[in-house]
């Protein structure tokens, strides 16, 4: 099976600040993808510049073997690749299945067909109880999964979820933590950023930690997990996983 994305030696400055610094890492059709690091290490700015948000300093982004670097957001949309954001911004005034609507219609041209695909969004995720409520009533755990329902209905190839973990409560991430696992079956690659590590490590098949905008640790999440620079870096002690 061919590379799906291949970032290669990609840097962003920020003035004297090197967010991101020669990063390279190849993600295959399939995988689940944990990128975890510290506060501050470039994960977000990583995102940014695979989403077309940002262009890179140096460096090159390849999706499909396509020379993708320094497209912008809407073109890495209609390439497949959707994102979703720390903070969720709805629009707010229209309701759960009108915010999936406006994703699904990348995809499909006519009303009813985007009403359909959006409907079948929300029943993937749990959310068609909430179907016809304004997002603005949606709780902090709702709010997480009608963010991954608008990337998802963008029928991406590729998703970059950051930190949809977050705020949530221990059953809210065993929900969660379902959903994801279970993309790659679907047919989504999934590069996912987290900070809520119990959730990451059992469920990412991979996983790429940075620190300083540099990559210090690739590997299975087992192995990450024993490993001394990641440990230092970021947890502090090493994590038994089951
Ligand atoms: N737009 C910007 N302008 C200036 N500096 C920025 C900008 N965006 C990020 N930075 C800096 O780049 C570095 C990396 O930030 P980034 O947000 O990518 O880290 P992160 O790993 O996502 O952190 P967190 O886990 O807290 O979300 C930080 O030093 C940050 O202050």
């Amino acid at each position: 099976m061919s590379t799906l994305l291949e970032v290669q030696d990609v840097s962003r400055t920020f003035g004297a600040t090197r967010a991101v610094d020669n990063v390279s890492f190849k993600v295959q059709p399939g995988e689940l993808l944990g990128l975890i690091g510290p506060n501050g290490a470039g994960k977000s700015t990583l995102f940014n510049l695979v989403a077309g948000v940002m262009r890179p300093s140096g460096g090159q982004i390849r999706l499909d073997g396509a020379d993708v670097t320094g497209w912008k957001s809407h073109e890495m949309a209609r390439a497949g690749v959707a994102r979703t954001f720390q903070i969720p911004k709805p629009y707010r005034q229209l309701s759960v299945i009108e915010n999936v609507m406006i994703s699904a219609f990348l995809r499909e041209r006519s009303v009813t067909a985007a009403r359909d695909l959006a409907d079948a969004t929300l029943t993937d995720l749990g959310l068609a109880p909430y179907r016809d409520r304004p997002a603005s009533e949606l709780t902090v755990g709702l709010l997480k999964r009608l963010e991954v329902a608008r990337a998802l209905a963008m029928r991406p190839k590729l998703v970059l979820f950051d930190e949809i973990m977050a705020g949530l409560t221990p059953t809210e991430v065993g929900a969660m933590t379902e959903i994801v696992a279970g993309l790659p079956a679907r047919g989504v690659t999934v590069i996912w950023v987290e900070h809520v590590l119990y959730a990451i490590m059992k469920t990412a098949t991979r996983m790429v930690v940075i620190n300083r905008g540099h990559v210090i640790a690739e590997g299975a999440p087992a192995v990450v997990a024993r490993d001394p620079l990641v440990v230092k870096a970021y947890l502090g002690e090493e994590m038994q996983l089951a």
